[in-house]
Parts: C-alpha cells; structure tokens; sequence
C-alpha cells in the first residue's frame, strides 16, 4: 500500500500549466501520445490538450485511441514483432497530431503486468526494440519513455484521470471517486479512505494485486499456472459452463457435469484469500467507478449496456452470477467463463475488499469520450511531476 498526499497531488496538478512553458505566441494546443503495453494488448492514445488562460489544470479536447491484441509479452520470443506493433500503432499518432507539431510531441509507453510477470531479460528485449522504433520515429523522445510502471502507481494514475475526467480535482471540488481496474494480470483499487480526526491531511490508498487479474485469476483458479508449456493438461472445474472450456492450447477444462455459484465461489476463494482488505476504511458514500473487465464482462453478462456503461450495486453481479452458474438464464453465456469471472468478480469485492452487496459501482468504458484508463493520468504526470514515484 502507498500513501501519497492528495494535497501535494492537486497542488501539483494545478501547476502544470507553468511547467510546460510554451513560447507566448505558440498555439495555445499541444499534444502528447502515451501507449499502454497491457498484458492482454497494447494501445495508443493521442491527447489533444488546450492550455488554459489561468494557471490550472489544461483543458483535455480530444483523445484518439486504437488497440492491437495481443500485448507485447506474448512476443517474448520474437522481440522484433514488438517494435512491428508500436511502429503500426505510432501511424496513428501520425495522422492525428499535425506534422509540425511532431518533434514537440512526447511519445512515451509503459508496461503493465504482461511485462511484470516476466523474466526481466525478456523484458527488457522488449523494451529496447520499443526504444529502437521510438527513437527513429519523427516525435520527441524524453527521457525514461519506455518502461514498466509499478501496480501502486498504475492505480494512482488511473485514479487521477476519472477525477480529472469526472471534474473532481478541480480546487473548489470537496469529494473524489474510488477506482477498481481488473486488467488480465493484475488488479488496482485506489480511493481517498475516510478522514481519521488525526491525519493532518488525506492520503490516497492504492493497492495493486499481481496475479489477480482476470486472466491470471483463471489459471490461477485452475492450479494451471504450472501447467503451460509442459503438454497437455486437464482440469476439471466447477466454474466451466460448458462440457469443456478451453483456456490455453495445452491446457483444457472440463465440467466435472454440473457448474455451480456455490461450488465455484470456494474454487475463486482460493486464489481471493490472502488479498488484505480495508472495510474500515470504506466510506458508505465513497463512489467506485469501475473499467476494463469489470465493465467487459458486466456487458457481457447484459447487465449493463456496452455504450452507456451504467451503476450497479456489487448484489446485482452476485445474482447474476448466481444465474449464470445454475443455468438459471435463457440462454448459453456467450463465454465459457462467464460464470468463472462474475463469480471470481462478486468474490474479489466482497472477500477480497471488503464491499458491502449495497457498494454502488459505476461501470464506464469512456467519460466525456475518453478511456477510462490510467494513461491520462500518466500523460499529466509527464508535463508535471506529481511527486507520486
Ligand atoms: N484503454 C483501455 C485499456 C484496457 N482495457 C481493457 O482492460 C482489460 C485488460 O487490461 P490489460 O491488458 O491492460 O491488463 P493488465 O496488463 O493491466 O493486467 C481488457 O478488457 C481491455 O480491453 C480497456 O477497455 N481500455
């Protein structure tokens, strides 16, 4: 757990107009590209920011976004097509930010936990030809633009942008929102804790758990973490809605007949059990928005539509779950693992974080058209350091 002061946080977020210092009759736009090396994809962002008039935060006026699966970690073997990826991703960048801007524009990538899970020469062969295609591309290239972020910071991050998306860090703002992100190998939960009468000032908690992404929870769940790459292997689950569920080319599982909530909640149990989990800390009125698989899947489970996202309490996936599991809906989930992922989801908010099944959770793709991602937020904190490394 990282404690970071919000006030050093905001403050610092309110002075990065100054330190851009931009020539006075310069445009008053700038742009900056930020990939996200995710486990499970990669992906470009190009932001078009306005420089404000006063000295506070800059005004965000469009997001351009394109993902290429899979991420970079499954060219561990084969590092070139890595630079192939972010050299077809950076086109994009290209076309949107305007060629004379280019040299000025910072083009810059982190890694998240596709990355972290593996060895660090792997790795690091990776990042290099990354490196390589940056530094012959036209943009700017600043110092430490390619590497592996730490899960505390992702949290952080992405924390900031859906308060800057969703106006909370404006000065004259009193409350923030919470955020889950459940990517394919780790999970972040990052919010402001209730205010104890002897804290000077209010910490951000973040938390970030490796392995408890939703891909990893999978493998996890199955014991099949030991089981890729050494032949076939099979395993019979409890959360397989299908006769057989195939989750990696060597690796099948089958339904041991019947799929159940209740026999499949003790299976992801195992692999929630050991999450340390802060109820006191949780506010009744702290608001949680909620992305990537978690919004994925509650759209796959029709709980919520794909475009609009939409609130929903952590009871609403329990039932669902529960529906999915005992074969209770009218139709065949459109994934085998369905009833797997919504129950390991119900199990990682109560067990694992301490929800209560009241919790109110915003499911959101896009605020305002814009990722709900960590990648704005890192993008702020390259034009102003905000002291949180
Ligand atoms: N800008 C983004 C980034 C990720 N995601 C989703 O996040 C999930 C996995 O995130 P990830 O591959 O970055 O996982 P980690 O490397 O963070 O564990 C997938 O469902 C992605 O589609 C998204 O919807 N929008």
């Amino acid at each position: 757990q990282v404690k970071t002061s919000l006030l050093d946080l905001t403050n610092s977020i309110g002075s990065i107009l100054p330190a851009l210092s931009r020539p006075a009759n310069h445009s008053r736009i700038f742009y900056a590209v930020m990939f996200d090396a995710g486990s499970t994809g990669t992906r470009i962002h190009v932001y078009t920011f306005i420089n404000s008039d006063s000295a506070g935060l800059p005004v965000l006026d469009n997001e351009m976004f394109h993902s290429i699966k899979p991420g970079l970690s499954a060219y561990a073997d084969s590092p070139e097509m890595a630079g192939h990826t972010v050299r077809m991703l950076l086109k994009v960048a290209k076309k949107t930010v305007p060629r004379l801007e280019w040299k000025r524009t910072p083009v810059i990538l982190r890694a998240t936990a596709g990355l972290r899970l593996l060895s660090p020469d792997k790795a690091q062969a990776l990042l290099q030809q990354v490196q390589h295609v940056f530094d012959e591309s036209p943009f700017l290239v600043p110092d430490d633009s390619v590497s592996i972020m730490n899960g505390t910071n992702e949290g952080i991050l992405a924390w900031i942008s859906v308060n800057f998306l969703t106006g909370h860090l404006k000065a004259q703002t009193q409350t923030t929102v919470g955020i889950l992100d459940l990517g394919g190998g780790s999970t972040q939960i990052t919010f402001l804790p209730k205010l104890r009468v002897s804290c000077v000032f209010r910490s951000l908690s973040s938390c970030s758990y490796l392995g408890h992404g939703l891909m990893a929870a999978r493998l996890a769940t199955l014991g099949a973490l030991g089981a890729e790459g050494t032949g076939e292997s099979h395993i019979n689950s409890y959360c397989c809605s299908y006769k057989r569920c195939i989750i990696h080319t060597t690796v099948s599982v089958s339904s041991p007949g019947y799929a159940g909530y209740k026999l499949c909640y003790q299976e992801v149990l195992k692999v929630v059990k050991g999450i340390i989990h802060q109820p006191y800390q949780l506010q009744d009125s702290n608001v949680f928005y909620a992305f990537s698989y978690y919004f994925d899947r509650a759209v796959d489970a029709g709980l919520i539509d794909g475009v609009q996202g939409g609130k929903l309490e952590v009871r609403d996936i329990k039932k669902r779950a529960k529906e999915v599991c005992n074969k209770m809906t009218k139709y065949p989930p459109i994934s085998s693992f369905l009833c797997m992922d919504l129950t390991y989801i119900t199990c990682l908010l109560k067990d694992g974080f301490g929800f209560k099944e009241s919790t109110v959770l915003q499911l959101t793709k896009k605020v305002n058209n814009v990722e709900s991602s960590w990648a704005l937020g890192a993008t702020l904190d390259h034009f102003h350091n905000l002291k949180i490394h």
